[in-house]
């Protein structure tokens, strides 16, 4: 995108989305509510930080803006400095803070998570985990380490994966939830799923996520308990 593109962009997010927008958060482990949007803009999703809104007349594009009080703007912004151009990732064409609207103009990316294909019987390919592997390659190769990677942030389109969140990317402890979700799909999704998929229910989803939570809580705490008595702070956990 050129310069003046961007510009424009810009111009137009400060003068026609802004203004009439009202994000809140109230804890920052629900998700982002929108009280307040313009005509003509398009509410895409909410995260617990930030809300993302469909780009009047053009599809390829989408703008995330972050509550007030909630971080994460910044180290967003550098990791898309950082990943630059990358087919598993999506990317950050523009940003701005305007009194304290903290904003991001993306690509839009088309697709559906791999958490609601499971929901919807959609066949998960092979090739998913590949691409994925790839990206999180390519992004340890640029200095960052893979964060949050799991069903809800990769997204299947066309047969490919891509990452779709990389906030957390600078983040120094290690996370397990990418070889954690590979290791269920060869173990339980291919051989049992992957050639006759099946809608999973909800309450199974749920299950099997508050049943994963637990066990990485009770692997953190274990780990804790096991080190040695100085070298406990939060930041040697993994
Ligand atoms: N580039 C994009 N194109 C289309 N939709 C998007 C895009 N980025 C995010 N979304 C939608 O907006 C939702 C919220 O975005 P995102 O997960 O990035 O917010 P967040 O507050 O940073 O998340 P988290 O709660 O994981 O920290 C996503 O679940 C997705 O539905």
């Amino acid at each position: 995108m050129d310069e003046d593109t961007r510009r424009r962009h810009a111009e137009r997010i400060r003068n026609e989305l802004l203004p009439g927008l009202e994000v809140i958060s109230e804890n920052s482990w629900n998700p982002v509510q929108v009280r307040k949007m313009p005509p003509g803009w398009k509410l895409l999703g909410c995260g617990n930080y930030a809300a993302v809104f469909s780009y009047p007349g053009d599809s390829r594009l989408a703008v995330k803006v972050y509550a007030p009080g909630r971080d994460g703007w910044e180290a967003e912004r550098q990791v898309y400095r950082l990943i630059g151009e990358h087919p598993g990732f999506g990317r950050c064409h523009a940003s701005g803070d305007d009194g304290g609207k903290r904003w991001m103009l993306l690509k839009r990316l088309h697709g559906k998570t791999l958490y609601d294909c499971l929901l919807e019987g959609v066949q998960i390919p092979e090739q998913v985990i590949k691409d994925v592997d790839d990206a999180l390659s390519y992004a340890v190769s640029r200095g960052l380490r893979p964060h949050d990677v799991h069903g809800k942030n990769v997204m299947l389109k066309d047969g490919r994966g891509m990452v779709i969140d990389v906030s957390d990317f600078l983040k120094l402890e290690s996370c397990t939830m990418w070889s954690d979700m590979k290791r269920a799909y060869y173990a339980i999704y291919k051989p049992l799923l992957s050639r006759s998929p099946f809608p999973v229910p909800a309450w199974m989803m749920d299950g099997m996520r508050s049943g994963y939570r637990w066990t990485r809580k009770r692997g953190k705490e274990q780990a804790s308990r096991d080190l040695p008595e100085d070298a406990s702070g939060d930041g040697m956990l993994p």
